[in-house]
């Protein structure tokens, strides 16, 4: 149906007053791309996505959309449309004049905007209710509206701003697939802003983590996950345990961290971290095992604080070697297996190669 955009966002800030919102951003989104910005509240994303859209202006930089510069350009002429939180729907007008409005703006006339917005309502499946009013929809039919009234306008990058926090849990996830879906079938590029992680990973091609304003890492959920580029990645996205230490010992294929009062650890370098006097190691919550360690610094020895059934898990939280609130994932099986209780003390271990240097970001 339409054609998609790549966005480059290029050394871009977006300063309010006193507040630099955004700091010096460059972000590439390749055409066709379903990129979600994830981020804790007030880390920058709305403004980046407003900015993207034209409804705010760029303090500094850049933006490009396919060939186009768009830094000045009215949101109406720059191919991307938008759909809000709110989904900002009229109350008063049927589905088609609610979907058919850009078109009207446009100057379109009356027969072809119907019609136009009749295969929109067809491809959204809300033909049989085009001539009901907003309030005479389920949330998630709302919703449908909402994205087919973007879509109207043919935009190369769609742009959503929170697009499934109104809905209930359930309802979340099953348009969560469809939004996929849509995408998908569409083959334009989305940017979702939204600050679950789930969300993040069951969409996004790309995921942007932000912090403060700044990006803090930009890859597939995967890599995101596997190789978290700094510590507040690692901690973001969660099930992961950070320790923070000083450098004693390192070399190419392993670096020792000592915990003060603590242990000692042994991480494996990933190539996006400068080695300096102190670093971060994240290890996966699911990778500890309870065992002694093959090798010094890969586990230490500490005591249960809590125990949590989570049905197919188990969560441990242990303390020892100088690190607090040590996560453990054990399954049901390997659990109960060997069952252990608060105030056990018992040895973890992990491999190698689960426990990475993390990067560190200058602020
Ligand atoms: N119009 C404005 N005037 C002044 N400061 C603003 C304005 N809009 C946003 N900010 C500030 O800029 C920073 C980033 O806000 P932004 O809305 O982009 O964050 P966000 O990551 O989308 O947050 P949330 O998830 O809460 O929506 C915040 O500190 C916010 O208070």
């Amino acid at each position: 149906m339409s054609k998609a955009a790549e966005i480059d966002i290029v050394s871009v800030s977006k300063i309010y007053g006193a507040t630099t919102a955004v700091h010096e951003i460059s972000l590439k989104i390749p055409a066709g791309t379903y990129c979600c910005l994830l981020g804790p509240s007030g880390c920058g994303k709305t403004s980046t996505l407003r900015m993207i859209a034209g409804h705010e202006t760029i303090s500094i930089g850049d933006i490009r959309l396919g060939n186009a510069v768009v830094t000045d350009l009215a949101p109406a002429k720059r191919g991307t449309a938008m759909m809000f939180q709110s989904y900002a729907l009229f109350p008063h007008l049927d589905l088609v004049d609610n979907v058919a409005f850009s078109l009207k703006m446009k100057g379109v006339d009356k027969d072809e905007r119907r019609a136009k917005a009749l295969d929109m309502l067809r491809l959204m499946q809300l033909e049989a209710y085009a001539n009901r009013r907003p309030a005479q929809l389920s949330g998630g039919q709302q919703q449908r509206v909402a994205l087919a009234r973007a879509l109207i306008t043919d935009p190369e990058a769609l742009l959503l701003d929170e697009p499934l926090s109104a809905l209930d849990p359930f309802l979340k996830i099953r348009m969560r697939a469809e939004l996929k879906k849509l995408q998908t079938s569409l083959g334009i590029t989305f940017v979702h802003v939204t600050h679950s992680q789930e969300e993040a990973m069951a969409l996004a091609d790309i995921i942007v983590i932000m912090n403060d304003g700044r990006i803090e890492q930009a890859a597939h959920p995967r890599t995101v996950f596997e190789r978290p580029a700094t510590a507040f990645v690692a901690k973001f996205m969660g099930d992961h345990n950070v320790v923070s230490g000083r450098v004693t010992q390192s070399s190419d294929d392993g670096l020792m961290i000592s915990v003060p009062a603590g242990g000692d650890f042994l991480a494996t370098p990933t190539g996006t971290s400068a080695l300096s006097e102190t670093a971060d190691i994240a290890i996966r919550t699911d990778r500890v095992r309870v065992g002694a360690p093959t090798e010094k610094g890969l586990g230490f020895t500490g005591l249960v604080s809590n125990v949590e059934y989570r049905g197919a898990s188990v969560k441990l939280t242990v303390n020892g070697a100088g690190v607090e609130d040590f996560t453990v994932i054990l399954s049901d099986k390997e659990f109960f297996a060997n069952p252990v209780k608060v105030g056990d003390a018992i040895p973890l271990s992990w491999e190698r190669a689960d426990a990475l240097v993390l990067g560190r970001l200058k602020h």
